[in-house]
């Protein structure tokens, strides 16, 4: 059974149809990407299925439950977890603050004792103990992007949704990120990554969904969404298919 379904969801602004008529299954323990232009729906769809906005249509299953008009609290009490774009750490508050927040109000810890060694053990997996006691504002933004994940790990998420975790941040601080990420889902946990980075997508992810003007308009496995013409003119681009010949349209 599907961890996570959409059927039909479309998110309308005024004029603006920012997610139309999305249909997506999330299978256990995949990594499935989420790519498109900028203004596609991605963040959107981020925000429909977490609780920010409840669907203009259409529903949200998660683990066989119907979330759609759920708050947002009870969506990441149930095992949904998700990143911001724009990562928001409390400034003056340690790393181990700011996790052991969502230890205690998304997954629940009964006291401060249990909520420490939850978040203690999510600053662990991430590597992030040697600064457990600095303050979030003297963090990089490598840093603040690895608290981000810490975060959300320590709402002991069954999906994690990652909101492009990775921009900003130089080649190798790309490659620990990378294996990080794969860490989280090797624990079991499924995600689903929101990502401009092709080599990202291409290196983490076992299918692909693009989003274009707030509809699917391709959904499949890596290779085959870089060969997909629709994908390319939308998306990709030429210059990414000459320089991947792998993906290339047209063979
Ligand atoms: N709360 C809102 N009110 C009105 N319009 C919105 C709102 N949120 C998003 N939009 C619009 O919906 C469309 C989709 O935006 P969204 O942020 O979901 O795209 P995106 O694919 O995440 O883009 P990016 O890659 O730039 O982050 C855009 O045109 C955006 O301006």
């Amino acid at each position: 059974m599907s961890i996570l379904t959409l059927k039909g969801v479309s998110q309308q602004f005024g004029g603006l149809r920012a997610v139309d008529d999305v249909d997506l299954a999330v299978e256990p323990g995949e990594i499935v990407g989420l790519i498109g232009p900028n203004g596609a729906g991605k963040t959107t769809l981020v925000n429909l299925v977490t609780g920010v906005y409840k669907p203009t249509s259409g529903s949200i299953e998660f683990d066989g439950q119907r979330i759609d008009g759920l708050k947002p609290y009870q969506i990441s009490r149930l095992g949904v977890a998700r990143t911001y774009q724009v990562v928001q750490p409390f400034p003056e508050m340690t790393v181990l603050e700011n996790v052991m927040a969502p230890a205690t109000f998304a997954a629940g810890a009964k006291s401060v004792a249990e909520a420490r060694d939850e978040a203690m053990s999510a600053i662990e997996f991430l590597g992030l103990a040697p600064q457990k006691d600095v303050l979030a504002a003297e963090l990089t933004l490598a840093g603040r992007k690895r608290l981000e994940l810490a975060k959300s790990l320590a709402m002991k998420p069954k999906v994690l949704l990652l909101d492009e975790v990775n921009a900003g941040l130089n080649p190798a601080e790309i490659d620990v990120a990378l294996e990080m990420i794969r860490a989280i889902a090797a624990r079991g946990v499924t995600i689903i990554l929101i990502e401009h980075l092709m080599k990202v997508v291409m290196n983490l992810c076992s299918r692909i969904v693009v989003l274009h003007h707030g509809a699917k308009i391709a959904e499949g496995l890596p290779l085959e969404i870089t060969r997909d013409e629709r994908v390319i003119k939308a998306y990709l681009g030429n210059r990414y298919a000459e320089a991947n010949p792998g993906g290339k349209a047209n063979g």
